[in-house]
């Protein structure tokens, strides 16, 4: 298989020291490779968040290594780190997280506006964003106007904007309808079939049936990991 886009080896998270320890993570290793979509599952607390936000630079591992695009981001600084979270790496939340003040457009545009682009390319390519994900239409208009599953695409337009090539996703169905988030999960499949690796943390069998394949946490370990096909999954997920 070609190299990975994401590879985590040996990652251990720690939170808080002496009796107050948790271990979040206990030496995982995993990968998501390009075209792959990767579904995390695992009961509350077994690790599913910690692993998506070190995936994403957003938190640093106690141990092991993390690297992105062949970049180790446990090595460096933290504007080195920023600066890959803008333009290789996009963060999907279950809140969507958009900024109520700016449109749209304005939404996308600004990760690309921070990266130093000039407003009018940044603008330009934020309207494409918005076109891949069905509502070229709504660049325009405030988040408020916008309904849960509008307002998701927004985030998701925004999570691939300049070429990203990592989707990291949390729950980001959680707040919507079963046929939305259906179609959430249509345009990451998308967009993993263009070359993206991403990763999906979800308590749901259904949604991680769109994933080529599943990764059981529990207690920050990999318990299990589907073969080729989670389908299996649609059949037996009360024996997970
Ligand atoms: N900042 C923190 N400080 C202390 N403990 C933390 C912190 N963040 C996470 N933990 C602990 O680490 C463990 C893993 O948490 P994490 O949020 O990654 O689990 P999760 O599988 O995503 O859970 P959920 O499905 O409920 O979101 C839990 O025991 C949690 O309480």
């Amino acid at each position: 298989m070609s190299d990975a886009i994401l590879r985590l080896t040996a990652v251990t998270r720690v939170h808080g020291t002496g009796a107050n320890e948790v271990h979040a993570l206990r030496g995982i290793s995993f990968a998501a490779h390009p075209g792959e979509l990767v579904a995390v599952m695992g009961p509350s607390g077994s690790g599913k968040s910690t692993l998506l936000t070190i995936a994403g630079g957003l938190d640093q591992p106690t141990a092991g290594a993390v690297s992105v695009e062949g970049t180790d981001l446990v090595g460096l600084s933290p504007d080195e780190r920023a600066r890959m979270r803008r333009t290789s790496i996009g963060y999907v939340f279950q809140g969507f997280n958009l900024i109520p003040a700016l449109t749209a457009a304005e939404n996308v545009a600004l990760p690309r506006e921070l990266d130093g682009i000039g407003a009018r390319q940044a603008r330009d390519e934020a309207r494409r964003a918005l076109e891949e994900v069905g509502i070229g239409d709504l660049a325009d208009r405030f988040p408020d106007d916008m309904s849960g599953g509008q307002q998701q695409r927004v985030a998701i337009a925004r999570a691939v904007v300049g070429e990203r090539r990592l989707i990291l996703a949390d729950e980001p169905t959680g707040a919507l309808d079963t046929e939305t988030g259906e179609e959430i999960l249509r345009l990451l499949r998308a967009r993993c079939d263009t070359g993206a690796a991403g990763v999906l943390v979800t308590h749901e069998a259904r949604h991680a049936a769109w994933a080529d394949r599943v990764v059981f946490l529990r207690d920050g370990v990999v318990v299990d990991e589907t073969g080729s096909s989670p389908v299996e999954l649609l059949t037996e997920p009360a024996a997970r």
